[in-house]
């Protein structure tokens, strides 16, 4: 469960969040919103990537500011920028690497890789440069090194922009598949309609919070206004 209470936070000249006030302790929650609404500035302090202002953010009960080792390890992050995530020379090295303090052996590891890449569509690919991967392999690769962490939660903020519809529905069906809470920041909004909430942001603050139809709705009439 992620509750987040009364955050503020400023970047630059501007408070990009301002005022926020949530309980996710649903399985799959959607954020959504216009670009610069504050929707990556808002995931990144479920995971202390960003300490915000004011206000707090906790994880199970564990707080981004007091606990903050804690709760990196219960939250997987999944970046829109793959590139920025991939550590190691080849893919299945970097797969390796997300294994490391697992107390496996190395047989262990391999078995482990090897299921993995072909669980995320890398099969034949371990010793590939993993910075020379397309952009929706490196996507793909990302996703791969996170899950196999296993965190109690994932937040994946804009995982899909790359990917083929191939991907697109492997990522559908592992979202769906997984037992642990996600919180997808999209704007593939079809990406959304079986999650059991979607958060509406806008300007930094909540302007709508409901079931996807709804959400969805409103944010349509929220851009709709806007365009006009
Ligand atoms: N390091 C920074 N310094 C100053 N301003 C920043 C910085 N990072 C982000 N911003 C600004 O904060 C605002 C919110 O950005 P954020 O990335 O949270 O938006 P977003 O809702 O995720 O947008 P998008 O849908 O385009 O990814 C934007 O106006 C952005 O320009």
């Amino acid at each position: 469960m992620i509750e987040v209470s009364g955050v503020r936070h400023r970047l630059g000249e501007r408070e990009v969040l301002r005022g926020i006030d949530l309980t996710l302790a649903e399985h799959r929650v959607g954020v959504i919103g216009a670009n610069g609404s504050g929707k990556s500035t808002l995931a990144r302090t479920f995971n202390g990537l960003i300490t915000p202002d004011a206000g707090d953010v906790r994880v199970d009960g564990l707080s981004v500011r007091d606990d903050v080792r804690s709760v990196r390890r219960r939250v997987g992050f999944m970046f829109s920028e793959a590139s920025a995530q991939i550590l190691m020379p080849t893919v299945a090295e970097d797969i390796a690497l997300s294994l490391r303090d697992h107390g496996l052996t190395a047989d262990e590891v391999s078995a482990r890789v090897e299921a993995t890449l072909s669980a995320y569509g890398l099969e034949g690919y371990g010793d590939h440069p993993a910075q020379l991967l397309s952009g929706g392999q490196k996507q793909m690769l990302a996703f791969a090194a996170v899950l196999v962490r296993e965190p109690q939660v994932l937040v994946c903020d804009e995982p899909s922009t790359l990917l083929d519809l191939h991907n697109q529905l492997r990522l559908r069906r592992t979202l769906a598949g997984l037992d642990q809470q996600v919180v997808l920041l999209t704007h593939h909004l079809d990406l959304l309609d079986d999650f059991d909430r979607v958060v509406v942001i806008d300007d930094g603050q909540v302007v709508h919070d409901g079931v996807p139809g709804e959400s969805v709705a409103f944010y349509h009439d929220l851009m709709e206004a806007r365009v006009s």
